[in-house]
């Protein structure tokens, strides 16, 4: 066999302890923010758009960020639920790259209520006057929409506005690329196929 792929149900553990190490070790270098990452989308008309969110909860269901449903990401991600997601983290040993793929499903409400009640209250309140991606006209109308939250929710506790949710990316695929020198990089891929198994096996870089 060419590859040395291997089928055991604990690979997707092994990945998501190796994703722990590596998140950990990225807090421990110093990287700016390690729950930083890129989440790629694409629509129907198969154009990719990319733009970085935080990463808010993760576990062997998925990778958790939050956004508003109506803006492009969230209308790409309604019309077509697949995602890519990427981390990189310069710092930890030689430079790692994380890439994961995979379906995305919008949180339950119980989960979403929860992360947005742990928000600053301008957070909170910036959710509700942000329409997230359509044309602002002004920075005023802007301000405007959010002192009007402010007054509405004045004196009690903002809710989470109902198209600002979670969305979770059940990886599908997570590979680990370990930097080195001249190029001679280590890229480990694991993977699961349409029966739900998982392998894994190198590539070149
Ligand atoms: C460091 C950083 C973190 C961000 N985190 C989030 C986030 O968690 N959720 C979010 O909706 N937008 C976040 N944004 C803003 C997005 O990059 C993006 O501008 C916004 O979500 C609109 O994207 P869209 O038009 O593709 O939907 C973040 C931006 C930066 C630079
Ligand atoms: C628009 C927007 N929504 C959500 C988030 C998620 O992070 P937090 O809940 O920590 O604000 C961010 C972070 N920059 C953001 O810019």
């Amino acid at each position: 066999m060419e590859t040395s792929t291997v089928e055991t149900p604990g690979l997707l553990a092994e990945a998501l302890a190796t994703f722990d190490r590596l998140f950990r070790e990225a807090a421990d270098a110093g990287e700016p923010d390690p729950t930083a990452m890129t989440v790629a989308t694409a629509g129907l008309d198969g154009r990719p758009s990319a733009r970085i969110v935080l990463l808010k909860a993760h576990d062997p269901r998925g990778f958790v960020f939050y956004t508003h449903l109506d803006g492009r990401k969230g209308r790409e991600l309604q019309a077509n639920p697949q995602a890519a997601l990427l981390f990189h983290w310069p710092r930890v040993r030689d430079g790692v790259q994380v890439r994961i793929e995979g379906a995305v499903e919008i949180v339950s409400d119980d989960e979403a209520d929860a992360y947005f009640a742990s928000r600053p209250r301008g957070s909170q309140l910036g959710a509700w006057a942000s329409k997230q991606s359509e044309t602002l006209e002004s920075r005023e109308a802007f301000d405007q929409r959010y002192a009007r939250a402010e007054q509405e929710f004045e004196g009690r506790d903002v809710s989470r506005p109902p198209r600002w949710t979670g969305l979770r990316v059940r990886p599908r695929c997570i590979e680990f690329w370990y930097g080195a020198q001249y190029r001679l990089h280590e890229r480990q891929l694991y993977e699961c196929d349409a029966a739900g198994e998982w392998s894994k096996r190198m590539l070149y870089p």
